[in-house]
This record gives structure tokens, C-alpha cells and sequence, in this order.
């Protein structure tokens, strides 16, 4: 399995490349990208060697990136950095609930895959399932929506509203050129699987995670606190 450092050029249909320098690393196998940190990594030419990944579909269909990582492994972080890169602003749908979990760019739909839960947070209780329990998420409606999407018909896609905990009704999402769904689960269900040109876990050490933990928490103490 190759490994090197992520400078990476991604290029869709050859009209669209991307350059994201990262501390990060990642391990190439077929199409399938795993993340993670490792110590400094030279070529044997002694530079940092550098990896060409491209993805392509059809001129008119939509390109789909799966990306998977548990809670506050830096999902919403990571898609920030890419779809600014494939150009204009990541912004909620204009107009639409607040409490959206959706970005839209000039090139980008991101799609949180938390508006695919089946239960909302008082069902989940009830149940004793977390949202990690593929019990408590719809890979039906998941996979009928990824799909449409894909063969360029909008959808409309449930919200996991989470400030209340509820499901709130759903939004309209048009058909992007380049579509990301990410959450728990992109991989999880074998017909959504198939439909993802491009995918990648986000594979954070326990170490890390918690120490990213410790930065929010003190950050919102912070502001409750006043300190802010
Ligand atoms: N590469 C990084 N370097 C340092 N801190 C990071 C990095 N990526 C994410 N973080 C921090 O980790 C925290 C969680 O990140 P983020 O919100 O992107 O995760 P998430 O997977 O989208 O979370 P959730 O599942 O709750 O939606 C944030 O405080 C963020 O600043
Ligand atoms: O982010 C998550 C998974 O990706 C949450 O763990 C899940 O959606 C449940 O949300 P909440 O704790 O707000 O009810």
C-alpha cells in the first residue's frame, strides 16, 4: 500500500484540480484513501514526495465523495478546507432553516449524512441505540437520495436538527456538480457504496481525538464563562 504525504492534486474530468497541503497523511488503495498522522516522510531522493489522485465521472453526472469519520474527528473541518478549494464560500442553503446541516459552494453540495437518522435523540434513548447503530439511520432513503442526486434529480432531503434533537421537515437539494456526503456511515450501506466515485476515513488516533475534545470544551466554557 503506497503512503505519502498529503500535497496532494486532485482533478475532476480534468477541468477542476485541487491542491491541499496538509500535515496529514493518507495510504492509497484502489480509490479508497485512509487519513491519518505520521511522523515526517521523505522520498528517497530526500523531498517529500507528492501523490496525483484522479476522479472522474461523465460531463453531466455528479461526481460523489464519501467521506466517513466517528463524531468530531474533523469531518465538517476537513470538507471546510476542500470545498474552498474547488472554489466560492461554503454557505447553508440561502433562505432555509437555520439549523441545516448542508453547505453549498460554487462547485460543492455537502450533505451530512446525520439527515438520513431514523430516530431522533428521544428515540434513540428510548431504544438504547446510539446514532452510530445502523438501526437508527435510513440507508433506504439514503441510497434512493444519493442516487437521484447522482443521475441529476433534486431531492428532498430530511433535516436532523441538532440544537433540538428533532427531525425537522426537509429541503430541497439540487443535483451538484460535485456531491459530498459525509457522516457515521457513507460506506456502511453497499448500494450507497457503489455509488461514491471517490471516498475517504478520516482515521484519528484516540489521543488526538480527545485532545480536540478538551480544545471545544474549553473553548465553550470559555464563552459561558465570559471569557470568550
Ligand atoms: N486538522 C485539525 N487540526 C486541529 N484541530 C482540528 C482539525 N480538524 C478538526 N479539528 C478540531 O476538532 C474539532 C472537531 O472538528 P469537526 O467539527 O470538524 O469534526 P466533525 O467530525 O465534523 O464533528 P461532528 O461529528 O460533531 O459534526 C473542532 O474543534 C476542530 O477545530
Ligand atoms: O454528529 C453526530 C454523528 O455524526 C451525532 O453524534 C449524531 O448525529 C447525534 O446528534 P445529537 O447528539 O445532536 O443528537
Amino acid at each position: 500500500m503506497a503512503v505519502c504525504p498529503v500535497y496532494t492534486t486532485q482533478s475532476l474530468n480534468s477541468t477542476c484540480s485541487i491542491s491541499t497541503p496538509s500535515k496529514t497523511h493518507f495510504s492509497s488503495h484502489h480509490n479508497h484513501l485512509v487519513f491519518y498522522r505520521t511522523s515526517k516522510r521523505t522520498s528517497k531522493r530526500g523531498g517529500s514526495s507528492s501523490c496525483v489522485i484522479t476522479c472522474s465521472a461523465g460531463d453531466s453526472q455528479t461526481v460523489v465523495i464519501g467521506l466517513a469519520a466517528d463524531s468530531g474527528c474533523g469531518k465538517s473541518t476537513f470538507m471546510r478546507r476542500l470545498t474552498s478549494v474547488f472554489g466560492g464560500a461554503a454557505e447553508p442553503p440561502k433562505g432555509g432553516n437555520p439549523d441545516s446541516n448542508t453547505l453549498i459552494s460554487d462547485m460543492t453540495t455537502v450533505i451530512c449524512l446525520d439527515d438520513y437518522h431514523s430516530l431522533d435523540r428521544t428515540g434513540r434513548k428510548e431504544k438504547g441505540v446510539t446514532a452510530l447503530d445502523p438501526r437508527a439511520n435510513d440507508f433506504d432513503l439514503m441510497y434512493e437520495q444519493v442516487k437521484a442526486l447522482k443521475s441529476g434529480i433534486a431531492v428532498d432531503k430530511p433535516i436532523y436538527n441538532h440544537v433540538s434533537g428533532l427531525l425537522d421537515p426537509p429541503e430541497l437539494i439540487k443535483p451538484p456538480k460535485i456531491l459530498v456526503i459525509e457522516g457515521l456511515h457513507p460506506m456502511f450501506d453497499e448500494r450507497v457504496r457503489d455509488l461514491l466515485d471517490f471516498s475517504i476515513y478520516l482515521d484519528i488516533s484516540n489521543e488526538v481525538k480527545f485532545a480536540w475534545k478538551i480544545q471545544v470544551t474549553n473553548f465553550l466554557t470559555n464563552i459561558a464563562e465570559g471569557h470568550g
